[in-house]
């Protein structure tokens, strides 16, 4: 649904997947190889369309980074989100958060850019320290983080536009900025945030909430009026979501397969559809991530 919007990049959402997956709040219950497969299955669906998945910790230290990273990329993920919060994590917004110490992050950054190697994949050094030591030690660690390897950096859950603008006057790399609907970090439009100095903008849980918000609403009214007659407005037609998860295209290998067809009719070579370094190199350079989930919730879009 991202990509037929419109949107060229996405963010797989820890937070969203553990919602929409497991069932369970964003408080370390995900592992990275679930993470991983629900990665590959969104990739596979969406294949012109470039995803950075959540990496929360990595899974421990540079060994667990190593196959996160490795299993991320065999994935199709085109970048990861590295955080430096200790093991359980907690969504950024939450109370109760702890941090590794800043060197042991970096090492672990270090150790997922050696992994990378000179493939062409995203690493964002995200640090938790707002909550937990402060906006200076959070704003040392990015720079620190980039140092070690990371392309950009993510001072998680600024709390004012000055501390937004301060992020920007202070760190080095792309920097990221996360726009989440009830947290701690005022609501802005892209362009606002680009002349403030981000670079890589996402909406990481607008489709989950939408689709709870929907899912509930529309639930309530089944359960009090016993039908859907009177709330189809509340739904995609038949016909709509079938075309969402692209029935015509394989109706149309269906037909031409059939063992009641004739000779199968190859189809004409297909027009290049891997992503262009262009691309990527435009996703590295300004994009802004919508919370994108497909019928789950659990990944986002970017313009
Ligand atoms: C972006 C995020 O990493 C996610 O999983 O969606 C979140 C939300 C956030 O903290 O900004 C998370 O891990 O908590
Ligand atoms: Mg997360």
């Amino acid at each position: 649904m991202a990509e037929k919007t419109g949107f060229y990049a996405g963010f797989i959402s820890g937070y969203a997947v553990s919602g929409s997956f497991l069932g369970t709040p964003d408080v370390g219950l995900l592992t990275p190889p679930e993470m991983a497969e629900v990665a590959r299955r969104i990739c596979a669906s969406a294949p012109n369309t470039l995803f950075i998945a959540d990496a929360d910790t990595g899974g421990g230290n540079a060994l667990n980074v190593k196959r996160t990273v490795q299993d991320l990329m065999a994935a199709g993920a085109a970048g990861c989100f590295l955080e430096d919060q200790a093991w359980p994590k907690k969504c950024g917004h939450m109370h109760g958060k702890q941090v590794i110490p800043a060197e042991e992050h970096a090492v672990k950054i270090a150790a997922a850019r050696e992994v990378v190697g000179d493939r062409d994949f995203f690493i964002v050094a995200r640090t938790d320290a707002r909550s937990v030591t402060g906006l200076d030690d959070a704003i040392r660690r990015a720079n620190l983080y980039i140092d070690a390897g990371a392309d950009a950096c993510f001072v998680e859950a600024p709390r004012s536009d000055e501390e937004l603008m301060e992020i920007c006057r202070r760190t080095k790399g792309y920097r990221v900025c996360n726009m989440l609907e009830g947290g701690k970090t005022p609501l802005h439009t892209r362009q606002e945030l680009m002349e403030m100095g981000f670079h890589l903008i996402k909406s990481p849980l607008t489709t989950v909430y939408a689709a709870a918000r929907a899912l509930v609403d529309v639930l309530a009214a089944l359960k009090r009026a016993e039908t859907t007659r009177d709330e189809l407005h509340r739904l995609t037609t038949f016909a709509e979501f079938n075309n969402l998860v692209g029935l015509d295209s394989w109706l149309d290998i269906e037909a031409r397969f059939s063992v009641n067809s004739s000779v199968p009719k190859p189809l004409p070579a297909p027009e290049t559809t891997t992503t262009t370094e262009m691309e990527k190199a435009k996703a590295k350079a300004a994009a802004v991530v919508a919370g994108n989930g497909a019928t789950n919730g659990a990944t986002n879009g970017v313009h």
